[in-house]
């Protein structure tokens, strides 16, 4: 590694720029993978950084941003990009990411990656699962980002929901693509859209986002027609 730039932005975007390159490359590897059949993608599938890519990336930044978030979760880590992206906008806000990774090989490339990009001070690693995370934080949680095992969301949506504060936000990707989480997917909207203060929808926008935000607590008042599934 040359001498460290004294602007963290530009620390922040080179080691951006090397996991994007890296992630071109892999996306033709998982497609070779794909063409091959068998077993060969799902033996080889935890290696990849499996990330939102840069579009998902940007808009992360842009809520974190636009919500002052303080209190940032991150269900599914991988190698750090997504990360980076929301802990580049919780150093602007003031405010600290709590970033759940489980895969120990994973989880030191990340705060490898953290560390270079300059964001150690505001991002935490965890191999905490949500469930034992949230009820450890300092407060309210404005974000959460969900981007693990699909079939994990429910339990994981349920831990954060009760600590989210009244208009915050939890994200989960992948909602369209890849679509042999059909099924998986489709119980989880289910769950969300029968939680009675969520209100839901999804944006076309990477491998689809739903965003579900939590409403004002307003007794008496029946749920918005189209929340939800
Ligand atoms: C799709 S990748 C995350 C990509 C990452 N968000 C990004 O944009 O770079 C999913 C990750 O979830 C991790 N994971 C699996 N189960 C988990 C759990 N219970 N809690 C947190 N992370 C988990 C996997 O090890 C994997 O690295």
């Amino acid at each position: 590694m040359g001498p460290v730039p004294a602007d963290p932005y530009i620390r922040f975007a080179a080691v951006l720029a090397g996991l994007e390159e890296r992630s071109l490359k892999e996306q033709r590897e998982l497609e070779a993978l794909r063409a091959q059949g068998g077993t060969a993608l799902r033996d080889r599938a935890g290696s990849f950084m499996l990330d939102v890519g840069p579009d998902v990336g940007q808009l992360l930044n842009t809520l974190v941003r636009a919500m002052a978030a303080r209190t940032v979760v991150e269900v599914g880590g991988s190698v750090g990009y997504s990360t980076l992206w929301l802990g580049e906008a919780v150093r602007a806000t003031g405010g600290r990411l709590y970033s759940i990774e489980v895969d120990p090989a994973k989880q030191a490339e990340q705060r490898d990656n953290v560390t270079e990009a300059g964001l150690a001070d505001v991002v935490e690693l965890t191999a905490l699962e949500a469930p034992a995370l949230v009820p450890t934080l300092p407060g309210p949680i404005d974000l959460v980002l969900l981007d693990h095992w699909k079939e994990l969301y429910v339990r994981d949506f349920d831990a954060c929901w009760p600590a989210l504060r009244p208009g915050g936000l939890v994200l989960a990707d992948n909602i369209l693509v890849p679509k042999k989480n059909a099924q998986v997917i489709a119980a989880y909207r289910r769950h969300v859209g029968g939680v009675p203060d969520a209100q839901s929808q999804v944006l076309k926008i990477g491998d689809g986002v739903e965003f579900t935000v939590k409403r004002e607590a307003r007794p008496g008042v029946p749920r918005r027609p189209g929340s939800g599934p």
